[in-house]
């Protein structure tokens, strides 16, 4: 075939999708005037709110299906076609679906199936589309001629997609899900699931894709909820949109921090501190805490209740302070059965005062009692204060007084009275985790930090607190930063431990974070976890790679890195400054800069002064062309161009500062710069110096 030839086949293949696809958006089109109407007349009918949310949710869903509906089809060797898109659709009435959505079973086989183990597949085809239009298909012929891909399938639209300029904002990779990410998206486990790799190689991706397709394979994960927890702010926005994008809308994100709700300031500490509050043991000293604000009064409490005198002495309240922990209760329930406890006892020696009043054989009243064996004015006031109404008759003769309503009646009574209360809150009172926690640490100045908050957490389960939300599947994101105390707070949240947790152990920053899975993760599952790897980074190109390499060799000198899917031909370069130089020459580099978003990743100590000589906000902006941000801000992040400034004071500041090099050097997907006041750390001596 000549050029042309080639040209015309292409486009009368065009046609054909072009057709077929616009029968799918027709459909798609029907079902959203549906929704629509559904919308309405939900509303009309009173605001039934469940059923205004489910057809909002299907308009949602429809809508996040517009870009890029169907992006593959499959030709089977028995002469099916499988179309594979966002979403499945069907022609009314109709078993065979038009478009069959990527998560259902035999999709599977379009991230999947090779020239070597094709599974009947005999044509892959990725389909193009801008908008509603198809403009470009590309076809792969699964026979063992075309072997030799690398493992990569799909290698053209993969490439063109990481290499595509970054927009500040993280999107779907649906169409380019890669064989060894989807094996993780679609694991069987319903429990603890770790996806472990190197930088780039797609672990938040596979994460996000997982949870669109347990949401779609275990729809009770809907009413459940399903949370996803990432370092910080910045990084929720920044993956914001993925979940969205694949018609999932109903997925709650959040920080550490943003766990205790109405914390609205997330003070920042020392990182010692934070590691000192990371700390398992924290847990007992919290446990000690709230144990020891029960103290059995040295000396009898006595209480006035209705003209009678009761009396809290230390055997009858130890007596009931063991009782009432032997149920192994939070703090605030134990109270109550500890309340309980003492009121019974208060009551009946109450009740024996009065009748020994009443029940003389003689008949004869004593100790307050009116001679004549009549209730005493203080044992009549007691027991109207207990509810029990004596009529006439009752004043008289002596008899049994009180039946069990009574009895409970005088219980309820003492329970209620102030002075009571406060006489028992003096033993066992009751707690918010605020106190627990500031009876600890002392009373916070300025808000709770990130680290405080898995402390509350945990005095919150303590005490018994049980008004924050639990989910049916949590996924934790740079997992790798967390400290023990966080585990605890996550499981917590988690109480069938179905999890979603990826990380790298070469990125830890945090000293409080994991240095190994199973250390993490024993105390809470034991041995019941799957670990999953993947090992083909997608983001950082080769040469950056290369220049990491002894970085890693020097402080994870057993962890291979992972195998960049391309190389950019750009090699990562250094060059030397004096430290009073810096700004001036690192916003010179920015003025510059061409190439797509550029990150400037420095140490702490030199974000004001470089805010100062760029104009950029103290925070990072991730919609600006250019983004200022610590190593740690910039965990999970990636821009198309890298300035590092000072990479020494980055290795110094934090006892994980290798890691946190490593993190800044891996955010590129094409170049990397690095400036070094004074001579560059012997890790980084051997990458290409530009010399002024
Ligand atoms: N199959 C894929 N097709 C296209 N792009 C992909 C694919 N997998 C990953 N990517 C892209 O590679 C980049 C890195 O992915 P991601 O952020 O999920 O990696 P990560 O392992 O979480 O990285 P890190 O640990 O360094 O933060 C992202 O831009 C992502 O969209």
């Amino acid at each position: 075939m000549t050029g042309s030839d080639i040209d015309r086949e292409i486009g009368r293949e065009i046609d054909i999708e072009q057709r077929y696809v616009a029968d799918l958006y027709a459909r798609v089109d029907a079902l959203r005037v549906v929704a629509a109407a559904g919308v309405l007349a939900a509303k009309r009918a009173d605001g039934d709110r469940d059923a205004v949310a489910v057809w909002q949710a299907e308009v949602a869903r429809l809508d996040a299906a517009e870009q890029g509906l169907c992006f593959g089809r499959l030709d089977m060797h028995d002469g099916r076609r499988i179309y594979i898109g966002r979403l499945g659709l069907f022609r009314d009435g109709d078993a065979e679906p038009l478009l069959v959505d990527w998560r259902v079973p035999v999709a599977r086989l379009f991230y999947t199936a090779t020239a070597t183990a094709p599974h009947g597949v005999r044509r892959r085809r990725r389909i193009t589309m801008r908008g509603r239009a198809v403009v470009a298909l590309n076809d792969e012929l699964l026979d063992l001629n075309s072997a030799g891909s690398g493992g990569l399938v799909g290698e053209a639209a993969l490439l063109a997609a990481v290499t595509a300029e970054r927009t500040g904002r993280m999107s779907d990779v649906v169409t380019t899900l890669q064989a060894e990410q989807d094996r993780i998206v679609r694991h069987e486990t319903s429990g603890v699931l770790v996806v472990q790799g190197g930088p780039g190689t797609g672990k938040t991706a596979v994460a996000l894709h997982r949870v669109a397709y347990l949401l779609y394979t275990r729809p009770h994960l809907r009413t459940r909820g399903v949370l996803v927890v990432g370092p910080s702010r910045v990084f929720l926005d920044y993956i914001g949109q993925v979940l969205p994008g694949l018609g999932e809308n109903s997925v709650v994100t959040a920080t550490i921090a943003d766990l205790w709700p109405g914390n609205e300031t997330s003070r920042v500490e020392p990182s010692e501190t934070a590691e000192l509050k990371g700390r398992a043991v924290m847990a007992d000293r919290l446990a000690a805490a709230v144990r020891s604000r029960v103290q059995a009064p040295d000396d009898p409490v006595e209480v006035e209740f209705e003209g009678q005198v009761v009396r809290l002495d230390q055997r009858t309240c130890g007596r009931a302070v063991r009782k009432a922990r032997r149920a192994g209760l939070p703090h605030n329930q134990a109270r109550l059965a500890f309340q309980r406890e003492i009121v019974d006892v208060l009551a009946r020696r109450l009740i024996e005062d009065m009748e020994a009043v009443v029940l003389t054989d003689s008949g004869e009243a004593i100790d307050g009692g009116s001679p004549d064996g009549r209730l005493s004015e203080a044992d009549l006031r007691a027991l109207a204060a207990a509810g029990v109404v004596l009529g006439q008759d009752d004043h008289d003769g002596p008899r049994a007084l009180l039946d069990e309503t009574d009895r409970n009646g005088l219980r309820d009574s003492l329970l209620a009275d102030t002075g009571v209360q406060a006489a028992l809150d003096g033993v066992w009172p009751p707690l918010t985790p605020e106190e627990v926690v500031s009876d600890l640490l002392g009373e916070p100045t300025d808000g709770w930090s990130a680290a405080d908050v898995p402390l509350l957490d945990e005095a919150a389960a303590l005490i018994g607190f049980d008004d924050r939300a639990v989910f049916g599947h949590v996924v934790i994101d740079e997992a790798q930063e967390l400290s023990e105390m966080a585990w605890r707070m996550l499981m917590r949240r988690c109480p069938t431990r179905s999890m979603t947790i990826v990380g790298d152990l070469t990125q830890t920053g945090d000293p409080a974070g994991a240095t190994s899975w199973d250390r993490v993760l024993r105390p809470h599952v034991r041995d019941r976890w799957h670990l999953a790897r993947l090992t083909v980074n997608y983001r950082t190109p080769a040469e950056i790679m290369a220049a990491t390499t002894d970085l890693l060799a020097a402080h994870h000198p057993a962890t291979p890195p992972p195998q960049s899917v391309r190389s950019t031909g750009q090699t990562p370069w250094r060059t030397r400054t004096i430290p009073a130089d810096l700004p001036t020459v690192i916003a010179h580099l920015a003025s510059t800069h061409t190439d797509g978003q550029l990150a400037i990743i420095a140490p702490t100590i030199h974000i004001r002064p470089l805010s100062t000589a760029l104009s950029l906000p103290t925070q990072p902006d991730l919609t600006h062309k250019v983004v200022l941000l610590t190593p740690d801000q910039a965990k999970g992040l990636e821009f198309d161009s890298v300035l590092i400034a000072d990479p020494t004071t980055i290795l110094s500041a934090a006892p994980l500062g290798h890691n946190d090099l490593y993190v800044a050097m891996t955010r590129a997907t094409h170049l990397l710069g690095i400036v070094h006041p004074g001579p560059p750390p012997t890790e980084l001596s051997a990458i290409r110096e530009l010399r002024p």
